[in-house]
């Protein structure tokens, strides 16, 4: 057990530690002072005691504000909030507490205890008292030894038990403070705090337990421990109860398409509306509702028509979950490139199952072979050199091999057993939404479990509204959509956002309070700063069991930093917290790693490269972490001493501005002079200053002059150009950009 000593009981009950001293000295223990480590019988009389003076009042000992007629205090409880003792001698005191209340559990004070207590002249006339009770006791035990042969005096003693002591049923909930668990095992907080504290967790009162904790504690008094499950007004309203086996029923695989820019996305889109235009479907050519069905022999496959890897993670950010399976478009003349990379780690992150599509394998350059082996080196093993990755050969233009890659879409979709109930209300994810001038509110929304059907009332985000008309991806007015089938609905009071979960609900009313709650909550939460992961709270989110993966994006200069980072970072991964590197690539980091990092909670870490501006501003708005380094052992020590909380941040750089080279010229003596231009905020003289070619750092260092035309300055804001040169650096070019930046210090939290 974990020793507490007096002055840290004093801090939880919120006294001076001198009151605990005394009231030990006053039991007779007197060699105590606040340093003292007190024993588990100490704690006994420590906890009776304020247990006992507080019986009749109600648990405002533990309320430190609370304050008490200062005249009622006495020596013992100088400076307290308590009710005083009355003053009477050790031993009967100690009686008073053993028998005055009916709740004070008296096992816990054995009774040798109890006589090293008692004064002599006391203990004289109890001493025979006892001794005749523990005799009594002695008999009885033999008697009911003697008894246990007979099973039936077993059986009978067991119900006589039963009835004697009826454990408590505790209704416990998620989260709940010593005070109220106390109340509902009808105990005194006090014996609460001390049994938590016996188990080495300091608590106080108003202190907030865990579903195991507070469990533990109705277990260690002998209760039963019955869940509290407290639904919202939404959980009420959205009837989210689980499917059986029975109900669940096939649904169709929704899917998107990814790839580097013009490896044929849309292409590949447009090739397989065809295949299933021609293949006679009634109703024609598809709509643009944002996303659409198509036919393959008996089956059905949902595409969603944006392509790309952004909408995909936008939608993920927003915590939708709609693909079941992604297309990764490759060029079999370009093979894979940075998008492609990017395509796979945001598959992987949200766990969706990819096909690969090697297109334009009509072109004179096509080479599949090539575009396997680089699938290799990331993770995705061809099936037929004995992976599980299926790649199918196509070409999007010529219209070749199209079916075949549907054929694989099924073939992966059977055999992750897509299923849904279509017999119970609707659920999905809006995929695009707009305001029509003519129709109010258009949403397009994936059904995903259940079945929408005209007149429904449904909640979306903070729209509501009953559903007025329906359409397919064909155009086609319906009455009701299934699972897996997108529909363009009317009738939402509002326009919905893309990402947003919508789900029917019975009682409209009700409905409508939900509604104004979330708006209320939104804005709320937009005051509130995000609590995205950054290294300055990461031990705290360890800390409050929060954190147990640790995903980081890298971006380096070059690849060799890239694998290098990503090693060394994986491997600082302790029992708590596991570190994954969930993106590494080369290049600027972009807003797509900025959404990719929002959506998987992960701080970027950047080597020698800068973020975009656009990339600045998202970190920004959704709270995700930027870190730059210039050494790799930077970058591990600081999320080493993050994830122990050693980090100290004592200096952070703050961009000042960005100044563009447009023009250069070489002053013998000086050396390379920049004409520039301050394309935001300001440059000044004393700035630090990293020269930036495409994204990557390759000088950092100070600026050797700062001037407008002839004379030195020492600032130059937006808007003005200015001339410059960069100390010990000589080499800058037309399209540099001198990032200006100033080390600010950063005020403790
Ligand atoms: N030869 C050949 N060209 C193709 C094929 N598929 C697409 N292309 C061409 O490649 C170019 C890019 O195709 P897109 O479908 O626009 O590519 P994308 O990936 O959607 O491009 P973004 O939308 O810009 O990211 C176009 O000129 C297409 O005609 C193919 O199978 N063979």
């Amino acid at each position: 057990m974990e020793k507490i000593r007096a002055y840290e009981l004093s801090k939880i009950f919120g006294f001076p530690s001198k009151n605990i001293v005394n009231v030990l000295h006053e039991y007779g223990v007197s060699t105590k002072n606040h340093m003292s480590a007190l024993s588990e019988y100490e704690l006994d009389v420590i906890f009776e005691y304020y247990t006992q003076k507080n019986q009749a009042k109600d648990f405002s000992i533990f309320d430190k504000k609370k304050e008490e007629p200062k005249e009622a205090a006495e020596n013992v409880s100088d400076n307290e909030d308590f009710t005083p003792v009355p003053e009477i001698e050790v031993g009967r005191k100690l009686r008073t507490v053993d028998t005055r209340v009916n709740n004070v559990d008296l096992d816990r004070i054995d009774d040798e205890k109890i006589e090293e207590l008692i004064p002599e002249n006391v203990k004289q006339g109890d001493k025979k008292q006892k001794i005749n009770q523990k005799k009594k006791q002695q008999q009885r035990q033999q008697h009911s030894t003697k008894q246990k042969r007979k099973p039936e005096n077993v059986i009978k003693k067991v119900e006589k038990k039963e009835k004697k002591v009826e454990p408590l049923n505790v209704l416990v909930p998620n989260e709940i403070t010593v005070g109220e668990l106390a109340s509902r095992m009808k105990k005194s907080p006090a014996e609460i705090i001390k049994k938590l504290m016996l188990l080495g967790i300091m608590a106080t009162v108003n202190e907030t337990l865990d579903f195991d904790t507070a469990s533990l504690m109705v277990e260690e008094f002998g209760g039963i421990v019955e869940k509290e499950i407290i639904l919202t007004d939404e959980e009420i309203l959205f009837d989210d109860f689980e499917d059986t086996a029975e109900q669940l029923k096939p649904r169709s695989p929704v899917v998107v398409v990814m790839g580097h820019v013009d490896h044929g996305k849309t292409s590949l889109l447009d090739a397989i509306r065809d295949t299933n235009v021609t293949e006679g479907e009634f109703g024609g050519i598809t709509q643009h509702i944002g996303a659409h069905r198509v036919r393959v022999g008996e089956k059905k496959i949902t595409f969603l028509d944006t392509p790309g890897h952004e909408a995909f993670t936008a939608m993920r950010a927003r915590g939708a979950l709609v693909t079941d399976i992604a297309i990764l478009v490759v060029a079999a003349d370009d093979g894979i490139m940075p998008q492609t990379i990017e395509a796979i780690n945001h598959a992987k992150a949200a766990e969706v199952s990819i096909i690969v599509a090697i297109n334009k394998i009509d072109k004179d350059g096509a080479n599949p072979d090539k575009v396997k082996q680089e699938l290799m080196e990331h993770g995705l093993v061809p099936e037929e050199w004995g992976g599980d990755t299926i790649c199918v050969e196509v070409s999007a233009k010529k219209r070749q091999n199209i079916k075949e890659l549907l054929e694989m879409v099924l073939l992966v979709a059977e055999m992750k057993e897509l299923k849904a109930n279509p017999d119970r209300k609707a659920k999905g994810t809006v995929i695009e939404s707009q305001l029509d001038k003519g129709r109010g509110s258009v949403a397009t929304v994936l059904v995903q479990n259940g079945t929408l059907h005209v007149g429904d009332y449904v909640v979306a985000g903070t729209a509501s509204g009953r559903v007025r008309a329906m359409n397919n991806d064909k155009g086609k007015s319906v009455k009701k959509a299934g699972p897996s089938i997108p529909v363009e609905i009317l009738g939402l009071s509002e326009v919905p956002e893309g990402g947003d979960e919508f789900y029917v609900v019975e009682d409209e009313r009700k409905a409508r309070s939900v509604v104004e709650n979330r708006k209320f909550q939104e804005k709320k939460e937009k005051q509130k700063s995000a609590t995205a992961i950054s290294l300055d709270n990461l031990f705290e989110q360890i800390e409050a069991g929060k954190m147990k993966d640790l995903n980081i994006v890298v971006k380096a200069d070059v690849q060799g930093s890239v694998e290098a980072v990503k090693q060394s970072l994986e491997r600082i991964s302790n029992d708590e917290v596991r570190v994954n590197v969930i993106h590494g690539a080369v290049g600027a980091i972009n807003e797509s790693d900025v959404m990719l990092a929002s959506a998987s909670n992960a701080i970027i870490v950047g080597f020698n490269v800068r973020p975009t501006n656009g990339a600045s501003d998202a970190a920004e708005d959704a709270g995700v972490d930027l870190r730059m380094y210039r050494v790799i052992y930077d970058a591990i020590e600081d999320i080493e001493k993050a994830m122990k909380g050693m980090l100290e941040p004592t200096f952070r750089e703050e961009v000042t501005g960005h100044v563009e080279i447009r023009t250069t010229f070489k002053v013998s003596g000086v050396g390379t002079i920049g004409g520039a231009y301050v394309l935001d905020g300001k440059i000044r003289r004393d700035s630090l200053v990293r020269v930036v070619r495409d994204g990557i750092v390759i000088h950092e260092g100070e600026l050797n002059s700062l001037k407008r035309f002839k004379d030195d300055v020492k600032e130059v804001n937006a808007g003005y150009e200015c001339g410059l040169s960069v100390s010990n650096y000589n080499d800058i070019k037309d399209g540099d950009i001198i990032e200006a930046y100033i080390m600010a210090q950063v005020e403790p939290e």
